[in-house]
């Protein structure tokens, strides 16, 4: 979600239980990487580990909390590890190493019953091949999930009525999955991953095939969701654009290991190296930079009581014509303090290097 003034700042430490806790994780495929794991080769980079072993590394010493309620969002290029970092949330595949609790649940050392049970209670994802069940109505496919954990037949339809209300497909329950169009299809797979009401919600690259102007709609459709169920969301895609619009934080990965954790307007104010800088040079950054990055130091008696007043966490654009019409310094504040002041220059910077990528 892009923030605004109202909207605080995402911690970037995580305070109670999270929702996912991911310590110490890697994941090396090949036949010997529980042994390569407990050798020095695990430090050899990603290019000399399969060179000398014919093992790669999927996931290298990662480690992360996500928040009750936060949309996390992992990026990279295409090979990063993003795919095999969201199947280790589930062990859908196996670790080689490490830990991933879902609100304090150590899936890592469960048995196959407890983890099947904990997937199905915490867990709904939603694919970019949405697979939907071809020869079952919309309404059958949402209802699915309902169906084998077991639930009542009236109780799992009315259930899915709900949902196909809230993905905004009423009047298609009963039409089949091929007579919709590919956003649609999409948003069955949203109400089907939403029925059994999981506490997490995971996405991988949900939207990657649609076309852009549905592709806009379906992550307008996730931030309105968002806001009405308050899930925690796991997003991963490798658009940055999509990763700014949605992600409450945003991890960036390269070759299995992570390069920087950031809100957006950190990762795009402060990249952590020149592959991040690379990435969110395009970026339009009063789109995304907060006051905080633009103000400065406020000079004695500029600003006074009259002034008007912003919050360090609210976006550039939304905050620029409040201080273009007031022709003098702004107070910025966090909570009830003073902490810098912007004017019409300040802003004005920003706009005119964004022109200059143009
Ligand atoms: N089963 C496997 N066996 C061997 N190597 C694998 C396996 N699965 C993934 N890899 C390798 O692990 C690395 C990370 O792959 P992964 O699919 O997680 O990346 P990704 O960021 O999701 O990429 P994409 O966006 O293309 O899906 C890649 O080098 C990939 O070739």
């Amino acid at each position: 979600m892009t923030l605004t003034a109202d909207q605080p700042t995402s911690d970037t430490s995580t305070s109670g239980e999270a929702a996912v806790h991911v310590s110490g994780l890697w994941k090396i495929f090949g036949p010997k990487a529980d042994a390569i794991m407990k050798s020095d080769d695990a430090q050899l980079s990603r290019k000399d580990l399969q060179e000398k072993t014919g093992h790669v590394v999927g996931i290298r010493d990662v480690s992360f909390d996500v928040a009750p309620g936060e949309v996390f969002v992992v990026m990279g290029l295409s090979g990063s590890g993003k795919s095999t970092l969201v199947r280790l949330l589930t062990r859908l595949i196996e670790p080689t190493a490490g830990v991933v609790k879902l609100y304090g649940e150590d899936i890592t050392a469960m048995g196959d019953k407890a983890l099947l049970d904990t997937r199905r209670r915490r867990v709904s994802m939603v694919f970019q091949h949405f697979g939907l069940l071809p020869h079952r109505k919309v309404i059958d496919n949402i209802a699915f999930g309902l169906e084998v954990r077991g639930e009542a037949k009236g109780g799992r339809r009315n259930r899915a009525q709900e949902m196909v209300d809230l993905v905004g497909l009423s009047g298609y329950e009963n039409n089949f999955p091929d007579q919709l169009s590919g956003g649609m299809q999409q948003r069955v797979g949203l109400a089907r991953a939403l029925a059994s009401d999981p506490d997490i919600l995971m996405f991988d690259e949900p939207f990657s095939a649609l076309d852009p102007l549905i592709r806009r709609d379906m992550q307008n459709e996730v931030i309105r969701l968002h806001h009405e169920v308050g899930k925690t969301m796991v997003f991963i895609t490798h658009d940055l654009a999509e990763a700014l619009k949605l992600g409450d934080r945003i991890l960036i990965m390269r070759d299995g290991e992570i390069i920087q954790i950031g809100t957006p307007d950190e990762v795009v104010a402060a990249p952590a190296d020149e592959y991040v800088r690379d990435f969110v040079s395009d970026v339009p950054k009063s789109h995304v930079l907060t006051l905080k990055w633009v103000m400065r130091a406020e000079q004695p008696g500029e600003v006074d009581a009259s002034s008007p007043v912003l919050q360090a966490g609210q976006i550039v654009r939304d905050a620029a014509r409040v201080v273009i019409d007031h022709h003098g310094p702004c107070r910025v504040v966090d909570g009830d303090k003073v902490v810098g002041v912007v004017d019409e220059e300040d802003i004005l910077r920003v706009v005119v290097a964004e022109e200059g990528l143009q």
